[in-house]
């Protein structure tokens, strides 16, 4: 991995907002078409910030969740919903939001239609990872039920996954669409953060599953 280290979690934001966005424009140069996955949780919100006021052509960006928890949209825990709250507004807001999440009792009902809408917007040109400090990373949790399946070269791009530490059960995407990723970006921060992250450098997928996309990763830190 590449490892940057930032004088402050603002500054690191704003950094890797631009970087993204230079990467994406990159890709709607060359394709015409760009393909952005980022995470839910706590951490990127400042950088959906920044990124839903760049200037590009964000008509042709789609935008994909790396994991989902199955909760309704108006759910706090919706990754979704701080999708449409931070990132898919202002002049990101004409971005294609390409759904984790259908209105369906179990992730496994919703699988196959979801898998359908995602499989034409692969690989992701720019993928924005954030990690637990259990060295998760989407929902693919040490010891989660269908973890083994999901870091298989084989695996179909999107899995229900259910883990105790996950809380409700979740849909991922899988370790193949995750590495196919043109460019890879881990934002992390704070000590423990720091320091699990060097452990899963020197552990295998199953113990440590940001370990799958490690050796082509950007890892931004801040304190
Ligand atoms: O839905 C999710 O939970 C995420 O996509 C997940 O993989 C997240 O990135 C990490 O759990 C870190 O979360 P925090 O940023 O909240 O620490």
């Amino acid at each position: 991995m590449e490892f940057h280290e930032y004088p402050d979690r603002e500054m690191m934001m704003l950094r890797l907002a631009q970087r993204i966005s230079s990467e994406l424009g990159e890709s709607l140069r060359a394709n015409g078409r760009a393909t952005l996955s980022v995470p839910g949780g706590t951490t990127p919100g400042p950088v959906f910030d920044t990124l839903s006021g760049v200037d590009m052509d964000w008509s042709q960006v789609c935008v994909v969740l790396n994991d989902e928890r199955w909760v309704a949209e108006d759910n706090p825990r919706s990754n979704t919903r701080l999708l449409r709250e931070r990132l898919l507004r202002a002049k990101a807001a004409p971005a294609k939001l390409i759904p984790l999440r259908a209105d369906t009792p179990t992730p496994e009902e919703a699988l196959d239609g979801l898998i359908e809408g995602l499989v034409p917007h692969l690989p992701i040109s720019v993928l924005l990872l954030g990690m637990g400090e259990d060295m998760h990373t989407a929902s693919l949790f040490p010891g989660a039920d269908n973890l083994e399946a999901a870091l298989a070269a084989d695996a179909p791009p999107l899995m229900a996954m259910r883990a105790k530490a996950a809380g409700e059960p979740r849909i991922t995407l899988t370790a193949p669409v995750l590495r196919a990723a043109l460019r890879v970006h881990v934002l992390i921060t704070g000590a423990a953060k720091r320091a699990a992250i060097e452990r899963a450098a020197k552990l295998s997928p199953r113990e440590a599953p940001i370990a799958c996309v490690l050796d082509q990763a950007q890892v931004h830190w801040a304190e």
